[in-house]
């Protein structure tokens, strides 16, 4: 399935401008790599991918000449597997609200004050570039560097009402960035990375042992309940009462901290099945602010955009109201075929209980990849 997808993707990126898709000449090539393969499974997964895409050409074609820019704020020393991940699932997500993926990669130690005064055009073009986005993606990570430039970008999202996805440490990080400048706690941190700190939101797992690393991750798919339902992550799920999500992490936002940041308008939309663990963050007055514990990227495919992506995407081009529209009306109950019968409406997702019905066109993924954390571009 995954052989499938690449060669999906690569001949998607092959047209780097936009341009009305030649679907002849895609479905050449993709025939003949499909004859390349002597895997009957590979084919087989192959062809069915492909009859899901073929129907989302031909409609809505000039939609191409529409870009999405995302600014992607990590620490970067090239490109990990977590960030490729992420790359497909924002081109998923595009393709499915008919945009022209261009994502601008931001090293977060750029945006720091420290960059300022030493590195200052690097600083200025990562601000340039930030605010320059039409919306703002924190993924995840580990370790301390560039941790308060990411801080940084959640803020600016927060402020100037720039939707803003933060997976995983992206949540934790927006988390600490609420409690620091709205709640006025100017010592908040994790205690990944503050481990004395006075206001610790963000805690080391009580299962975890501190000493042993190893097998101390919580992995693997988890459940979430939406613990409020009218929220907009509970909508691009598609209403449903749960998500099974992929998990990857040591820390989570403390439970004793919740009320307090509910009462300053942060609120915990998604859960665990104890109540006690936080999975899904939102500022229910800003256009899109949400931040997932775990991976939505690693559930993404193609004809399945993953539901949090889509709500980023459509934010950042201005559809999110027609897409939470879509994903609550009776399309979720109408799309009952199945892969492989080109002839339906494909799937856009499926997760928990509900089916969401795509819109039709294609876009090409577009980077701006910087690579080294210290250029921009
Ligand atoms: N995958 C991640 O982003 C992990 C976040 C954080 N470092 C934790 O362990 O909880």
């Amino acid at each position: 399935d995954q052989k499938a997808h690449n060669a999906i993707l690569k001949v998607l990126n092959l047209e780097s401008v936009a341009q009305e898709p030649k679907l002849d000449e895609w479905v050449a090539r993709a025939t003949l790599y499909d004859t390349l393969q002597d895997e009957v499974g590979f084919c087989s997964s192959f062809t069915i991918v492909l009859s899901v895409w073929k129907p989302l050409l031909r409609p809505n074609c000039t939609a191409l000449l529409f870009q999405v820019r995302i600014a992607m704020v990590g620490k970067y020393t090239g490109l990990s597997d977590s960030y490729l991940s992420v790359l497909k699932a924002l081109l998923h997500a595009s393709v499915s609200c008919h945009k022209k993926l261009v994502v601008d990669w931001v090293a977060s130690t750029d945006l720091e004050d420290s960059t300022a005064s030493e590195a200052p055009d690097a600083y200025k073009a990562a601000w340039t570039l930030l605010k320059g986005a039409d919306g703002v993606l924190v993924p995840g990570g580990f370790g301390d560097r560039g941790v308060k430039g990411k801080m940084m970008a959640a803020k600016y999202a927060r402020e100037n009402n720039v939707p803003y996805l933060g997976i995983c440490l992206g949540m934790q990080l927006a988390v600490v960035e609420f409690a620091r400048h709205v709640m006025k706690f100017p010592d908040a941190d994790s205690t990944e990375f503050n481990p004395n700190t006075k206001t610790p939101c963000v805690i080391f797992m009580p299962e975890g042992s501190k000493t042993h690393m190893g097998g101390t991750m919580r992995l693997g798919s988890r459940r979430t309940f939406f613990k409020v339902t009218d929220c907009k992550s509970a909508k691009l799920y598609g209403d449903v009462n749960y998500v099974d999500e992929r998990h990857r992490h040591r820390y989570e936002v403390n439970p004793d901290m919740v009320p307090a940041f509910e009462n300053a308008g942060l609120q915990f939309v998604g859960k665990d099945e104890t109540g006690q663990r936080m999975e899904i963050i939102e500022i229910p007055d800003h256009r899109f602010f949400v931040g997932v514990q775990f991976h939505p990227e690693f559930k993404s495919t193609p004809s399945k955009p993953s539901p949090p992506f889509v709500g980023l995407i459509a934010a950042a081009c201005g559809q999110l109201d027609q897409v939470l529209q879509d994903s609550c009306n009776g399309h979720v109950v109408a799309a009952k075929h199945k892969l492989g019968d080109s002839s339906s409406t494909p799937l856009v997702h499926q997760n928990g209980h509900a089916q969401k019905q795509a819109n039709g066109g294609v876009a090409n993924g577009t980077c701006h990849a910087n690579g080294n954390g210290s250029t921009h571009g």
